[in-house]
């Protein structure tokens, strides 16, 4: 997990947070009257879309399916004022 897109992915995220631009899908994720469960059920969809991508045997779609899953749980670390660094040690634990 050291690719800069995901840096650079969660800097954006953490902009759009702070200036919430109307046409932008990430800032109607922090202000949407669901809450975060907006985000949340948007991990469910998007992991069972891998799933079925897997079952398939689709690897683009399980790429795009991933990618997804990422973006939005990206999302959801900054909803929860965390960041990359955080995920970083939980992997790095494992080693
Ligand atoms: N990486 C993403 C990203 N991944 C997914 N999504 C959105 O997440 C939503 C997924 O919901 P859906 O599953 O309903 O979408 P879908 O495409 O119909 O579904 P699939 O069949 O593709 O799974 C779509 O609206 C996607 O556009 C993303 N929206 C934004 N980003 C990044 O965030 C940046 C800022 O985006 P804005 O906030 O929109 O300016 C962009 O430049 C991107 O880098």
């Amino acid at each position: 997990m050291t690719d800069a897109i995901l840096d650079e992915l969660f800097e954006v995220i953490e902009q759009r947070k702070a200036d919430l631009p109307e046409d932008s899908y990430t800032a109607s994720l922090f202000t949407h009257e669901k809450g975060e469960n907006a985000v949340l059920e948007k991990l469910g969809e998007e992991s069972t879309e891998l799933i079925l991508a897997a079952k398939d045997d689709d690897r683009e779609e399980i790429a795009h399916e991933g990618a997804d899953i990422v973006y939005h749980l990206l999302v959801l670390l900054s909803m929860k004022d965390m960041d990359l660094k955080d995920l970083r040690a939980a992997l790095r634990e494992r080693r």
